[in-house]
């Protein structure tokens, strides 16, 4: 499963956790201006924005996870399967196959509302990157430095473009339904309840944080929905970058998954694989993995965007322990 989130705080922050029981090879990808994006059924984007993100970089392609482009939008693809149905290309519309959505819309979108736009011809298509990957049953959260989010899911019923106002994605079941079981746990609070349970009869608090004693904790991606819209809402503003990004990476830590939680096969067991998170005004993309707590980060501006080559940054997966003495 997985979670993606972006976070208001100061320049705004996009990214996500990575859950899943396998490694594909990804890594931290900058793709500059003039590497010309091939699609298969639409033209050749040979000039676009600068996308810095995490991607399996295949024949010389960029296949993102999820990514930010240099005016401050994100989005990432999100595992939607069972719902999530592509179609066979017609005639008219505008055919993109899910491996080409990231790059189709963050190439040439400054906005979510015009990433909105962009979508009005969409038809997302049922082609394979190759026999090797074939296509992976996403959703996908796209989100722009205004704190603006939407959802597209594209099912048996035709694509759908989703407003989301708490700026949280995770899996099944259809956004909607995920939106409307929030209404469950409305009362959940960082403050102290009010008794409405015995009018009268005092309770006794006899512990902190009994206001979010009823949110759900689980790995499956209801709870997580509601856990981290909760987490999300609630997070400080901080005054540096430094505290932004910390604060941001707690929120996400809020539903990582630790190995052994969530048994997928006997014996297999899906874990955080990386946390990411960009800054969506600076390109700098800072994460973490499973292995390595410590941030780190790559800033996009560092590298030469007016190029036609990709550059890739493998993930750093040691440990960093500061001994102290
Ligand atoms: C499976 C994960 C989503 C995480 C998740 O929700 N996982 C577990 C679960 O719930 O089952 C998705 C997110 C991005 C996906 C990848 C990207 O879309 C890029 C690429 C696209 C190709 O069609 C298939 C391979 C490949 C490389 C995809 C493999 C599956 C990935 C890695």
């Amino acid at each position: 499963m997985c979670t993606s989130i972006v976070y208001s705080a100061g320049d705004g922050y996009f990214g996500r956790n990575l859950d899943l029981e396998v490694s594909f090879g990804q890594e931290v990808v900058i793709t500059p201006r003039d590497y010309a994006f091939n699609f298969r059924k639409l033209p050749t984007m040979e000039h676009h924005y600068a996308i810095i993100g995490v991607a399996l970089v295949k024949d010389n392609y960029p296949l993102y996870f999820d990514g930010v482009n240099e005016e401050g939008v994100g989005m990432a693809g999100l595992n939607f399967d069972g719902p999530a149905h592509f179609f066979s290309v017609e005639d008219g519309k505008d055919n993109v196959s899910p491996f080409e959505f990231i790059p189709y819309v963050l190439g040439q979108c400054k906005s979510v509302e015009e990433a909105k736009q962009l979508m009005t011809n969409l038809n997302l298509v049922n082609i394979n990157f190759s026999d090797q990957l074939k296509l992976s049953p996403l959703h996908w959260l796209i989100a722009d430095r205004s704190g603006k989010s939407i959802v597209v899911e594209s099912t048996v019923t035709g694509l759908h473009v989703y407003d989301n106002p708490v700026g949280v994605l995770t899996n099944n079941p259809e956004f909607p339904q995920q939106l409307t079981n929030l209404a469950n746990y409305q009362s959940v609070s960082p403050a102290e309840p009010a008794n409405t349970l015995t009018p009268g009869i005092a309770l006794n608090n006899y512990s902190r944080g009994i206001g979010s004693h009823l949110l759900p904790g689980g790995m499956d991606s209801e709870s997580r929905f509601v856990k981290e819209t909760f987490t999300k809402m609630h997070a400080p503003a901080g005054k540096s970058e430094r505290e932004n990004v910390t604060n941001y990476f707690h929120t996400l830590n809020a539903v990582d998954q630790q190995k052994g939680l969530d048994e997928v096969a006997p014996n297999t067991f899906e874990y955080t694989i990386y946390s990411d998170g960009v800054n969506l005004a600076t390109g700098t993309l800072y994460y973490t993995t499973y292995e390595n707590n410590q941030i780190n980060a790559v800033a996009m501006r560092n590298a030469n965007l007016n190029s036609s080559d990709l550059v890739s940054y493998p993930m750093l997966n040691n440990q960093a322990i500061n001994y102290q003495n």
